[in-house]
């Protein structure tokens, strides 16, 4: 016989966006009749432990980005998640001759930190101040006076943005992702990273959360893969490739960007218009980490090793190393980043090919007589229709109107009647301020169960005020909106 359930809330997706949105309504709404949905046989979904040589790593999120008053901090913290300072300016330079004797790209990098992103940024404030159109990120920097010609000046610009959001410069909206610089560094207060080594795993801020959830097993289906999300003014009907069916007065739906792009999932009847052309517009990026290890360790203890391949740009171009007396001391591991096109690449390789190719570039960098890995982690995050790349990029092109389309819910807000509005939607990739971070996730699924419940208790968004600026206002009494930024020097700068 086939399950039927019936809730209020149907939360689908049990990642921190939906473990956080599940804890909030049972604890600070008192709404306890709801049912989440998850694929996979655990909380956490982009946050994902594994291990290499008995040491744990994390193939998802892993660091901690801005601490000071970043919920991040606060619930690593809290679940006394291990982690230690990340010291991304602790580099060793190389390039095709090995050791970068003569710092031509360290100096690079102090160009493009002291200069471009500085003159960027301005130009980017005075944009938004003035109302002109956003560009791409690389039109950015050519305004700000950084044009990137020599492999250094390639690999530089790359660490210091593809390393970060994890799509090349051309591809990327200009003011979003300065504004993302400066609300997930100096917004918090505190503009450090730190990276997470924890042998529960970085999901325990996701479990931690979930554990205080009253009666969780009788509340989470796990193992039950959504493929129809049938909806109307009248509530939600969530089908699963099992066919379990969970009828709900309302649904949060925190699936990826990539998730909602792809045709993994069917809504019924199919999402309108605008909130396609929304979804299309925004990109699903990948960010793929390669962890390394070796039988001995052939290089120093420096925490970065950054490598500009004379050719092709971004190339193997970023290492770092475990092998650090506050990580992974005798470790003898290594992580390799690879972004877009590359990560593309890699994935639908062997592990044969992706050893070749990481042995090809540390030999240039360390010499021929290195050893060969003994063991490797390759994650495939494109291919996984669970999440269909690792997080939100703002593309060049991407509007704020679409940003607030995607986030909108269903059926269509601009109805007469708000009280129809029954499919909700959160995750890092609603998140105007902090997409593409766990913040993001944090703070949207907060704000969405908020924005369920009072539609619960009969107080559903008005169709002059639409789920985005009710959130707005939610968001503000969090202290979203602050504006005084204490970070110095690099990422700093002035709104109005
Ligand atoms: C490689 C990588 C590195 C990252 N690095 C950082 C970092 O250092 N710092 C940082 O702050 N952020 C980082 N992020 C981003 C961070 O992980 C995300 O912002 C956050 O985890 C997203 O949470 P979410 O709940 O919105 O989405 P998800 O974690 O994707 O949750 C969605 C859930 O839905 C489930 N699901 C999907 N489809 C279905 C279906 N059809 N049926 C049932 N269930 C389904 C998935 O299994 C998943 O559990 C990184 C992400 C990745 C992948």
């Amino acid at each position: 016989e086939d399950a039927v359930h019936k809730t209020k809330v149907v939360i689908l997706g049990a990642g921190l966006t939906g473990v956080t949105a599940a804890k909030a309504l049972a604890l600070e709404r008192n709404i306890a009749d709801f049912i989440i949905v998850e694929a996979l046989p655990e909380v956490g979904g982009r946050l994902k432990p594994t291990s290499i040589g008995g040491y744990p790593i994390e193939i998802g999120a892993n660091w901690v980005q801005g601490l000071g008053t970043n919920p991040i901090w606060a619930l690593a913290q809290k679940y006394n998640v291990t982690n230690a300072f990340s010291d991304w300016e602790n580099i060793d330079y190389f390039d095709g001759g090995g050791y970068d004797f003569d710092g031509k790209l360290g100096e690079a990098f102090d160009r493009y930190e002291e200069q471009a992103i500085v003159n960027a940024t301005k130009i980017s404030d005075l944009r938004q101040e003035r109302g002109q159109v956003d560009l791409n990120f690389r039109a950015g920097l050519n305004l700000a006076g950084w044009v990137a010609k020599t492999p250094y000046e390639k690999t530089a610009e790359y660490f210091e943005f593809d390393w970060e959001y994890a799509e090349p410069p051309v591809q990327s909206s200009f003011i979003q992702n300065i504004n993302s610089f400066i609300y997930n560094f100096d917004g918090f207060g505190n503009s450090s990273n730190n990276f997470v080594f924890d042998k529960r795993g970085f999901r325990m801020i996701a479990q931690g959360q979930a554990d205080e959830i009253p009666n969780l097993a009788e509340k989470i289906l796990y193992n039950e893969t959504v493929t129809t999300i049938a909806y109307s003014k009248d509530g939600v009907i969530v089908t699963t490739a099992d066919n379990t069916t969970i009828e709900a007065d309302f649904a949060l739906c925190t699936f990826s960007i990539g998730v909602l792009q792809n045709t993994d999932v069917t809504f019924e009847p199919g999402l309108p218009d605008w909130k396609k052309d929304a979804i299309a517009n925004f990109h699903m990026a990948t960010y793929m980490k390669i962890f390394v290890q070796f039988p001995s360790k052939f290089w120093n203890d420096t925490e970065f090793s950054v490598y500009a391949d004379p050719d092709e740009r971004g190339y193997y171009a970023v290492w770092q190393s475990f092998d650090v007396e506050k990580f992974y001391p005798g470790s003898n591991l290594l992580m390799v980043t690879l972004t877009s096109e590359q990560a593309y690449q890699a994935e639908l390789q062997t592990e044969q090919e992706v050893i070749d190719a990481c042995m090809a570039v540390l030999r240039t960098m360390y010499g021929a007589g290195i050893p060969s890995p003994i063991e490797i982690v390759i994650p495939r995050w494109t291919l996984d229709p669970l999440f269909r790349g690792t997080f939100t990029n703002w593309g060049a092109g991407a509007t704020v109107e679409q940003q607030n389309a995607i986030r909108a819910p269903l059926p269509d807000p601009d109805m007469p009647n708000p009280q129809s509005q029954r499919l909700f939607f959160a995750g890092e990739g609603t998140s105007r301020k902090y997409f593409g971070y766990l913040q993001g996730a944090y703070y949207e699924g907060r704000l969405a169960s908020a924005v369920i419940a009072d539609c619960a208790e009969n107080e559903c968004l008005t169709s002059e005020k639409t789920a985005y600026s009710k959130r707005e206002i939610l968001g503000e009494k969090e202290g979203l909106e602050k504006r005084a930024y204490v970070g110095g020097g690099l990422r700093s700068r002035h709104f109005a």
